[in-house]
């Protein structure tokens, strides 16, 4: 997709606040400092349009951009960051969960994983989660620029493995925010994952 105009058009913690569209949407979910929001202002181009950081936590609510009017991308607080208190994480969970379970427009979820790491428990059990709820499943490792190409293969069956991966519903894409590896072909999921998708 050509995109030309974003907005950040809601923070929301309550689906009172998801904004009142039937347009499309596409979620991001991962570790806190794997890469949501890099990989969000890559797919639309901008450098900084949402917010990233070094320091882990920078996202605290439901970021929905609006992309072209087509579609939104849902950034989601990242899970895993210790220095959040048990209460927060917990309310954090809750919001994602309610977001995933109760959305109706929810076409994928863009789960994010370090391309350099096997899965931790976290990603894990998120997979699990996602599956369960039969949301389809794009599961990037991220940060790709960080390893060899050769190495790739072998990154690849290892987060697989982890995760248990089933291609039956899922699929599996490397990507760098860096180099923009992948992002065509993150962009063409999202495309596939449209209702009114060309080609259909
Ligand atoms: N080398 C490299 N660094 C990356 C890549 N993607 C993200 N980073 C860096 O990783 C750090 C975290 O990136 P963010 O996009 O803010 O991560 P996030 O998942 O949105 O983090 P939270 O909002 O805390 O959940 C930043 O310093 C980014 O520059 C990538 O593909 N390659
Ligand atoms: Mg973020």
């Amino acid at each position: 997709m050509e995109v030309h105009n974003v907005t950040m058009e809601i923070s929301a913690v309550s689906p009172a606040q998801y904004p009142v569209t039937n347009l499309p949407e596409i979620a991001l979910v991962g570790r806190s400092n794997v890469g949501k929001s890099s990989l969000t202002n890559t797919l639309i181009n901008r450098k900084g349009l949402a917010r990233t950081s070094a320091q882990p936590g920078k996202t605290q609510t439901l970021n929905f951009y609006n992309v072209e009017d087509a579609l939104y991308f849902v950034d989601v607080p990242g899970y895993g960051y210790a220095k959040v208190s048990k209460k927060q994480r917990e309310a954090f969970g809750e919001m994602i969960e309610t977001y995933i379970t109760s959305r109706a427009q929810l076409r994928g979820v863009v789960s994010l994983v370090d391309a350099r790491h096997a899965p931790s428990e976290e990603d894990i059990m998120m997979y699990e989660w996602l599956h369960y709820y039969k949301v389809p499943i794009l599961v990037v490792a991220t940060k790709a620029d960080k390893i060899a190409r050769g190495k790739f293969n072998h990154a690849e069956s290892v987060i697989k493995k982890a995760l248990n991966f089933d291609s039956e519903d899922s699929d599996f894409q490397f990507f760098s925010s860096q180099t923009k590896y992948g992002k065509d072909e993150v962009w063409q999921w999202i495309e596939n994952h449209m209702p009114n998708k060309k080609n259909a």
